[in-house]
């Protein structure tokens, strides 16, 4: 292993730290910030990331609202929480758990949900604003990667990032964040379309592997001294996580972000970022 670890665990824990004193702040003004959660259905994953987003808020002084459906609640039933989380003066951000079961809209779910409470950076207005450069909270994975990618000091201003992936988390928002003034890199979007994907990694400063398919990244295909982010989940038959990144490429790549240990983590301190500048701005 050559390749430096752009460390996920760390840098989330001093982001949360620095959270603490922010919501102590606010509290001093009378304001408590309140994360609500909607999970449906029984996914351990999915029920796993709920639990550790809420041990998140504890830690930090955020409140916490927790919901909870069947995995056979309906489009109506589901709605109904929404609309409950919007009126809750208690809850001032909320995320709706993704993916939702089978046969539920989730883009009608997203929609509903009132704008100034999205704490995922999800909401179609929240990534309408991003598009606009207006401020509002931005999607929690991307910009956790840009987050971990600064505090290592990994150049991003003129990088050529090549994003792999589309979905509506990671893929799809990637190159807006990355392509804002502040960030100023130039991005190439590929997808399991993609023909000849090893033409375009070759190029690449910095790869954002988010596709889904274990060990896409080949170290054949990174250039040397590149850093590359691997979020691709997937499982091995003992339940073990497989990234997108082959693990020879940290013989190659300069910085690597491990998978587990590297963006998840991240994604959980954004929420918590996203969480408390909403306060902040509420309370002026
Ligand atoms: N409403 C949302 N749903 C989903 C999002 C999201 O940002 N908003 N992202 C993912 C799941 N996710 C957060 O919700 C998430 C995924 C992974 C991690 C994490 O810390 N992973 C650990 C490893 C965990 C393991 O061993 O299984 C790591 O990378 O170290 C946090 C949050 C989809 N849904």
């Amino acid at each position: 292993m050559t390749a430096q670890i752009l460390d996920g665990k760390a840098t989330a824990a001093a982001i949360k730290s620095e959270l603490t004193t922010r919501v102590e702040a606010l509290k001093a003004k009378g304001v408590q910030p309140g994360l609500g959660t909607l999970l449906v259905g029984d996914d351990p994953g999915s029920r796993w990331y709920v639990n550790g987003k809420h041990r998140d808020c504890a830690q930090v002084g955020i409140a916490s609202i927790q919901r909870e459906l069947p995995a056979t609640a309906t489009q109506e039933e589901i709605e109904a929480v929404v609309r409950e989380l919007n009126e809750d003066p208690a809850c001032t951000g909320y995320i709706v758990q993704l993916p939702l079961p089978k046969g539920i809209d989730a883009n009608r779910v997203l929609e509903l949900m009132d704008p100034a409470k999205d704490a995922d950076g999800l909401h179609p207005m929240s990534l309408g604003r991003l598009v606009l450069g207006i401020e509002g909270p931005l999607p929690c994975t991307p910009y956790g990667i840009v987050q971990l990618l600064r505090r290592h000091e990994v150049e991003i201003k003129g990088a050529h990032v090549v994003v792999v992936g589309r979905g509506i988390t990671i893929g799809r928002p990637m190159p807006l964040v990355l392509t804002r003034k502040s960030e100023n890199a130039t991005v190439t979007q590929c997808h399991t379309g993609t023909r000849d994907l090893s033409s375009h990694l070759k190029q690449a400063d910095i790869i954002v592997a988010a596709a889904g398919v274990p060990h896409i990244i080949k170290p054949e295909d990174v250039k040397p001294g590149a850093a590359v982010l691997d979020v691709g989940v997937s499982r091995d038959e003992a339940g073990k996580i497989v990234g997108d990144v082959h693990p020879g490429v940290a013989e190659v790549a300069g910085w690597v972000a491990p998978n587990p240990g590297g963006v998840g983590p991240m994604t959980r301190a954004q929420l918590l970022v996203n969480v408390v500048e909403a306060a902040e701005r509420a309370a002026g």
